[in-house]
């Protein structure tokens, strides 16, 4: 099966270490991009979701690599829309992938939206605002998603964009505990303190946008620069090892096949390689004046993580 290195998930299943992302992965890139990652560059994980509008295209990927479904680990998420209709989203999201499983389902975002609104995925008010549907409990999303596990739909359940008062909301009446937070966090934005939280509950975490998103400036950063040349390594494998060394999976992007390739080698060379005081000071750059988030959206609610921008007027 290989894949690289696995994390122990809270109820026994493992999960992949790197997964390939694949938000913004364009229609006619992504398929050769899935199926070049899994059959040539060795990853056995792949993260999607519903709202990327791409699931159709990555299954077609999935099957062209040749490697059986069962080997690769398949998460994918529930969009704001759904939250009450939680079942009606999985099927569309298996259908579109063409397998009857997933590995992991996220719920996407921690902000259940209109689903009689203006607009199936965006649904805005006249006032330009996203429209919220402030009459839905996360604790009634979080009931759905474990019955869809119970029914075998999914191995497991987890959530995505979740602060610790998010996780409090659905924690007291869990009868299952979120095998995964999916977060932004990378050298900006690490997150220590909810990173802990998520460990104390024996929630895996995920990183999101890992090398920073779209034209980043993680990768030109003096220090990481600077770990990467003293260990022979590029910045992306300082970036993506610095996470997988804490226990960390990551979800690195590309539709370039050097980039998908150098990024799974890359980043097992860094864990392997990062000793304590890189991944100190790596640790420290976001305290010492670079604390950056690179994705967020325009909620209009209060989301409950630090360094989040002001919600829109
Ligand atoms: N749960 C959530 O709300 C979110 C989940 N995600 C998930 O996480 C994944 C990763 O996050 P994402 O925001 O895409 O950002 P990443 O941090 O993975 O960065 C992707 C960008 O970096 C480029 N890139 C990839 N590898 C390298 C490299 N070795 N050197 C230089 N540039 C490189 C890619 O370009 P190119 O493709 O052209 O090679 C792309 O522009 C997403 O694709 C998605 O699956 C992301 C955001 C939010
Ligand atoms: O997973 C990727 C991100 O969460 C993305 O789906 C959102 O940031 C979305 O573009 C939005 O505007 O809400």
């Amino acid at each position: 099966m290989s894949g690289g290195p696995r994390f122990k998930l809270d109820h026994g299943a493992e999960i992949p270490a790197i997964g390939l992302g694949t938000w913004q992965s364009k229609a006619g890139e992504v398929e050769a991009a899935v199926a070049y990652a899994i059959k040539e560059a060795g990853y056995r994980a792949i993260d999607c979701a519903w709202a990327y509008g791409n699931e159709k295209e990555v299954g077609e990927g999935i099957r062209a690599s040749g490697v059986p479904r069962s080997d690769i680990f398949i998460t994918s998420k529930l969009w704001g829309t759904w939250h009450s209709r939680v079942e009606e989203c999985l099927d569309q999201t298996l259908a579109n992938l063409g397998t009857d499983y997933l590995d992991l389902y996220l719920v996407h975002w921690p902000v259940p939206l209109n689903p009689k609104g203006n607009h199936p995925v965006f649904p805005t008010l006249s006032s330009g605002k996203r429209d919220v549907d402030h009459d839905w409990l996360l604790k009634d999303t979080w009931k759905q998603m474990e019955a869809v596990l119970k029914k075998g739909k999914v191995k497991s359940i987890g959530v995505s964009n979740f602060s610790e008062s998010k996780l409090n909301e659905i924690l007291p009446t869990a009868e299952i505990i979120p095998a995964v937070n999916q977060l932004e966090i990378h050298i900006y934005n690490p997150q220590h303190k909810l990173v802990a939280f998520n460990k104390s509950k024996g929630i895996v975490t995920q990183a999101y946008s890992p090398l920073g998103s779209t034209n980043s400036p993680l990768l030109a950063d003096e220090i990481a620069v600077e770990i990467a040349k003293k260990h022979s390594l590029q910045p992306a494998d300082v970036l993506l090892g610095y996470l997988i060394a804490k226990g960390i999976v990551v979800l690195p992007k590309s539709v370039t096949p050097a980039r998908i390739a150098s990024n799974f080698t890359g980043a097992l060379a860094g864990a392997e390689k990062l000793d304590t005081l890189d991944i100190e000071k790596l640790d420290g750059l976001a305290a010492n004046g670079k604390q950056k988030r690179f994705i967020t959206p325009p909620w209009p609610v209060e989301l409950g993580f630090e360094h989040w921008p002001p919600l829109p007027q």
